[in-house]
Formats: structure tokens, C-alpha cells, sequence
């Protein structure tokens, strides 16, 4: 299926993003927002100044503070609004839809009461509804940009990943399809845990040894993680899991990683937060992460010490310190496993 028309909830940087791809693709794309002013802007100035500024949006992208306006004949609905919103926000419109309207999270985050992924949100929610997860390392500005970059569409629908990859492949972006839903969208919320961590480590100045070990010893514990939650790890070597990892622990422009260099410097976390002014998933996902690791017993040291430093004010240095007098460890626990060791 040539997808017509698309709907893209959320005015904010990813949203923003995911609509100027599909309008650069010349289908029919309506961006919902709350703002009236960055509306108005977006289908007037082809700008939106809030979250890209300096960046030139393809002129037939049209924006709408109208809900209904925007699903309305959308053959599919992305979701771009942060975690703790998607529930009310699907809601409001979800009475409105026809089964046959795919519905598309790009939100990398979890909800804490029953530890819930978006798509189960939005499965729960709209039940009779095709339902895929976009997840991938994708910095929104570098996007906006045009730059070179690829993600993935997951879906257990074979349909609704041809016709994301068909709608949103262009010179710029490449689409690659997994069938392993859970695990694209649980490495993607992972993540953001690991890029706060590596932000604090970056702030006090420790060297690219340091930095390899922790982007290295985070694959290993999502994927502990993973596992005990009985999500593939396979899934965690491609682009939604090392790839995501990587550019979210290296690159000043996740929020992520720029709430923990904030942290790093001495700042509070409240400071670092307001400072920022958008969202960082990760400072929640780690609340929930650390609770589920807790009542699962799995072994989070990197998770552990993170929380210890963003809500019991423990000193980033201490607590990175700490990290190297564990027990003796297996590298590749898939290869050894610990308790072989
Ligand atoms: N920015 C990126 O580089 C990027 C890339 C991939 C995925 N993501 C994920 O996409 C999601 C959205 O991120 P973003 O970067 O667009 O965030 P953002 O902070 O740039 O924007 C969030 C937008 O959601 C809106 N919003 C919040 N609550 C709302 C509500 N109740 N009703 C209506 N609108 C509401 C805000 O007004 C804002 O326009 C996050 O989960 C993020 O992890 C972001
Ligand atoms: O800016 P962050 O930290 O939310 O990361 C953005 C994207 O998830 C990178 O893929």
C-alpha cells in the first residue's frame, strides 16, 4: 500500500522530524501540536523555532492544533509525545479511529504501572489497531539537517513494515525492518539510562578508555536485562540496540547525555533538567528500571550507581569508582556465563 496520508502527534523535535521525512516523500502529512504559535509557524515560516531553529521544513508540511483534523484519513498515525503523555493523548483520539489506521510510537520511554513499552500502551488502547515501534539512532537535529542516518521499524505486521520503509526511506534516511518488537523498543528506552551515565563520566574528564568500558558494560547489562524479561539480545546488536547505545553515550546533543554531563559538573538534577527544557526519558526510565531490577533480582551495577547519583546526591567520582571493585566478571556472559567464571 502507497500511504496517502500521514498524521504525526506531537510538535516537538522527533515529531517535527518524522513529518518533514514524510513530507520530503511527498505524502500528504499533518502534524498535530498543542502550541498554536509554533502551528502557525510551521505552515507559514516552514520553521519550527521552538525545537529546530535554523532548520528549513519542507513547505508542504502542514501543522494542526485540530486532533481530529490530523488522524482524520491517515492511513498511519505516528506517536512523538513523551512517555508520560502517550496514554492520555492516544486516548483522546482513539475512539475516532478505523482498524485499518496503523499506529507508530517513536517514544522511548516506559510506564511505570506494569512497566509497559509504548506499543503495549498503545495496543492496550486500541486494541483492533496495527501497531509498530520507530527506534533507532536518530538525533533529531542531525535529521532536520539532513544528514545521513537509519533506524528501524519493528512490527509483528509484515504490512505496516513495508509501508513505513516505503514511506519513509529517502536519500537521507534508510529503514530496516525487525519483527522483534519488545526488543527494539526496549534497547531504545534502555539507553537512555547509559547516556546519562556516560554524560557524568564525560563531565569529569575521563579518558576514552573509560568511555569505551561503559558504552561496552551497558550493552552487557541491558542486555541481562533482556534477557530476564525474555526479549531477544540478538536485538540488541543492531542499530535500535549498539547503534542507538553508541550515539546517545557519545554525542552532546542528546538530552540525555547532556543531563548527566550537567550532573557531572555539580549540578542538581533539578538544575540539569530545568536547564535543558525538553524531555530526557532516561531520568524515569532509570527510576522504573532500578525498581524492576530490584523485584528481579538482576545484576545492575551501572543502573544501581546511576541512581544513587541522580537521587541520593552520591558523588558521580565515588560511584564510578566503586563500579571497578565488583566481583570478578564474564565479558560476554552469552559466552561465559557468570556464574562460570
Ligand atoms: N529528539 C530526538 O532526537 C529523538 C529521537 C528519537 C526518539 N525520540 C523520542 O521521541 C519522544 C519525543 O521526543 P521529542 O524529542 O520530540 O521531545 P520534545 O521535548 O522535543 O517534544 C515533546 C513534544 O510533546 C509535546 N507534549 C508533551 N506532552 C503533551 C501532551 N500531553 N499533549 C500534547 N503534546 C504534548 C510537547 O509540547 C512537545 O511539543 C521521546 O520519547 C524521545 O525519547 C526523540
Ligand atoms: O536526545 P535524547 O537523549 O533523547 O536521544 C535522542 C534519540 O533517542 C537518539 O537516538
Amino acid at each position: 500500500m502507497v500511504i496517502q496520508k500521514a498524521a504525526v502527534i506531537g510538535g516537538g523535535s522527533f515529531g517535527t522530524v518524522v513529518a518533514n521525512i514524510l513530507a520530503d516523500n511527498h505524502i500528504h502529512t499533518v502534524q498535530w501540536m498543542r502550541n498554536d504559535d509554533v502551528a502557525r509557524s510551521i505552515n507559514e515560516q516552514h520553521s519550527n523555532p521552538q525545537y529546530l531553529p535554523d532548520v528549513s521544513l519542507n513547505p508542504a508540511l502542514t501543522a494542526t492544533t485540530d486532533l481530529l483534523d490530523a488522524i482524520r484519513g491517515a492511513e498511519v498515525i505516528f506517536v512523538s509525545v513523551p512517555s508520560k503523555s502517550v496514554r492520555e493523548v492516544v486516548s483522546s483520539f482513539s475512539a475516532e479511529l478505523t482498524p485499518e489506521q496503523a499506529l507508530v510510537s517513536t517514544t522511548k520511554g516506559i510506564e511505570p504501572d506494569g512497566f509497559l513499552l509504548m506499543s503495549q500502551v498503545l495496543a492496550e488502547i486500541c486494541p483492533d489497531n496495527p501497531v509498530g515501534v520507530l527506534s533507532g539512532p536518530n538525533l533529531a537535529k542531525e535529521i532536520a539537517k539532513r544528514e545521513l542516518a537509519a533506524t528501524v521499524i519493528a512490527s509483528e505486521n509484515s504490512d505496516l513494515r513495508r509501508n513505513i520503509q516505503e514511506a519513509l526511506s529517502c536519500p537521507y534516511f534508510r529503514v530496516y525492518a525487525s519483527n522483534d518488537l519488545y526488543g527494539v523498543e526496549l534497547s531504545g528506552a534502555l539507553k537512555n539510562i547509559y547516556a546519562i551515565v556516560s554524560g557524568f563520566v564525560a563531565a569529569l574528564g575521563m579518558g576514552e578508555n573509560t568511555r569505551s568500558m561503559i558504552i561496552t558494560r551497558s550493552l552487557a547489562e541491558m542486555s541481562r536485562f533482556a534477557v530476564a524479561l525474555g526479549a531477544n539480545p540478538l536485538t540488541f546488536l543492531g542499530l535500535a540496540g549498539v547503534g542507538d547505545l553508541v550515539v546517545t553515550c557519545t554525542s552532546p546533543l542528546s538530552r540525555n547525555y547532556r543531563v548527566g554531563y550537567a550532573i557531572g559538573q555539580g549540578k542538581s538534577l533539578a538544575e540539569a533538567v530545568d536547564e535543558l527544557g525538553e524531555v530526557a526519558e532516561g531520568v524515569n526510565t532509570l527510576r522504573y528500571v532500578r525498581a524492576k531490577a530490584q523485584e528481579l533480582s538482576i545484576y545492575m551495577p551501572l543502573v544501581m550507581g546511576a541512581y544513587e547519583v541522580l537521587f541520593n546526591g552520591a558523588n558521580p567520582r565515588v560511584v564510578a569508582q566503586g563500579l571497578m571493585t565488583g566481583e570478578h566478571a564474564s565479558d560476554v556472559e552469552f559466552a561465559l556465563p557468570r556464574c562460570d567464571i
